[in-house]
């Protein structure tokens, strides 16, 4: 039995809140999500009964953080289905570090002239950018597989796009913007099959669906631990234990070395090899409570509910004229969020308009500054879901898009935001 939204919201208090004199609808998940008692409860435990640093004491404490920090490693393995355990399984910061390690590690110690990267014009920046610099250190070319007019991947054109210079093929498994979930499993035979390594960023798709990085083949899969009703501050790099196991580190320091003399060092088994210095340790226990909290659920009953909740409000929102919205049409699979601007009203006005609802959305351009630019649109009004979200809350929101229509003068660039960069 799916437990429903309303019994899961008693575990986010801070949802009860009022913001001006409207009840808070937090809708932008996708930036990052809330977290619930039960995982911001393991700080209150471990810096009241074992906070100690881990692998350098030989005490109770630093033996029992050792372990729970080790541990963590093998559920978030096992939470997306690695097999290999902690071996698979580097704690990074977020998704941003995850990618950069396959960068380093990987990306410009092997590629040169006549390799090619092939990403796609959808990716965060986080892949976009790190893989153009990759590109111009090392010399390898960088090609991106279109987006079509209903923002899906252009399948043929990846097809055009892998071949023998390929690689490592870098795409994102959901787009932060148009909810479009890619085919990744498809993109790694296409990658495999000419000797290529696939990363997928996970970002926003292990949070909201099941992902098992074996069935799907992946090389390489990045994700961060605030998007997952984790803390901030903790992500994840999985990796196939024999190309971790070949890839050297790109952080060096202590934790990460065997040995060590004045002008050589080895380097520590996996996964600590690549995470240098003191860990985030209490970020990483609680990262596993998220994946326990999450799992209590059901990952696919949150794959169904995320398309639920964004079908509804997609439904609504392509039924009002002066509203466009971006990425697949009503009726395809997306995932929990919806992108869209209202005819003549600046985003971040809309955003604005929303905040003194109570109504927190995005507005801007999400990180994917090149996707903006093929949409032709400086920005986009982003309502993204998670896990509490209701349908009644869509509804407020439809609401208050229907008053901005009516209330904000057109074209009103409102100063509030507009000197952030969001
Ligand atoms: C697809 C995708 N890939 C990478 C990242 C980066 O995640 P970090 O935890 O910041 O490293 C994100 C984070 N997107 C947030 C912040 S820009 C959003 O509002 O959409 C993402 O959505």
């Amino acid at each position: 039995m799916e437990p429903a939204p309303s019994t899961i919201r008693d575990d986010f208090p801070i949802l009860e809140q009022t913001v001006g004199d409207a009840p808070l609808v937090y809708l932008d998940n996708g930036a990052t999500t809330q977290t619930p008692r039960q995982v911001y409860e393991i700080f209150e435990e471990f810096y009241t009964e074992y906070n100690a640093n881990v692998h350098r004491g030989m005490h109770e404490l630093s033996h029992r953080a050792s372990v729970a920090y080790e541990q963590a490693h093998d559920r978030l393995a096992e939470f997306v289905g690695a097999s290999g355990g902690r071996k698979e399984m580097v704690f990074t910061k977020n998704s941003t570090e995850s990618i950069n390690l396959v960068a380093y590690g990987l990306g410009m110690s092997e590629l040169g002239p006549g390799d090619e990267i092939v990403t796609t014009e959808m990716e965060h920046h986080a892949m976009m950018v790190t893989w153009q610099q990759v590109a111009k250190r090392t010399g390898a070319e960088v090609k991106h597989v279109r987006v079509t007019d209903e923002g899906r991947l252009d399948l043929d054109h990846a097809a055009e796009l892998i071949g023998d210079d390929t690689a490592i093929v870098a795409v994102t498994h959901v787009s932060n913007v148009l909810g479009t979930v890619n085919p990744v499993g498809e993109l790694a035979d296409m990658a495999h099959d000419h000797d290529a390594y696939i990363l997928v960023d996970g970002a926003q798709s292990v949070p909201t669906r099941p992902v098992d990085v074996e069935a799907l083949d992946v090389d390489f899969l990045a994700f961060s631990g605030h998007k997952m009703a984790g803390p901030t501050g903790i992500g994840g790099l999985y990796g196939k234990r024999h190309l971790l196991e070949e890839m050297d580190p790109f952080l060096f320091g202590g934790e990460m070395i065997q040995h060590v003399t004045l002008t050589d060092a080895s380097w520590n088994e996996l996964p600590w090899k690549f995470e240098a210095g003191t860990p985030p340790i209490c970020e990483g226990i609680a990262l596993a409570a998220a994946a326990d909290y999450l799992d209590d659920i059901g990952m696919d009953a949150i794959r169904r509910h995320e398309n639920e909740l964004a079908q509804y409000a997609l439904e609504r929102l392509e039924a009002r004229e002066s509203v466009e919205t971006y990425g697949p049409p009503s009726g395809e699979e997306r995932t929990g969020l919806v992108s869209f601007n209202v005819d003549g009203i600046h985003g971040h006005d809309m955003s604005s308009l929303l905040d003194d609802r109570g109504i927190a959305v995005r507005a801007g351009n999400h990180c994917t500054q090149p996707l903006h630019d093929w949409l032709r649109i400086p920005g986009s009004v982003r309502a993204s879901f998670y896990v509490y979200n209701t349908e009644a809350e869509v509804d407020r929101l439809l609401e208050a898009v229907d008053a901005a229509a009516d209330e904000l003068p057109r074209h009103l660039a409102s100063d509030r935001y507009h000197d952030r960069i969001l």
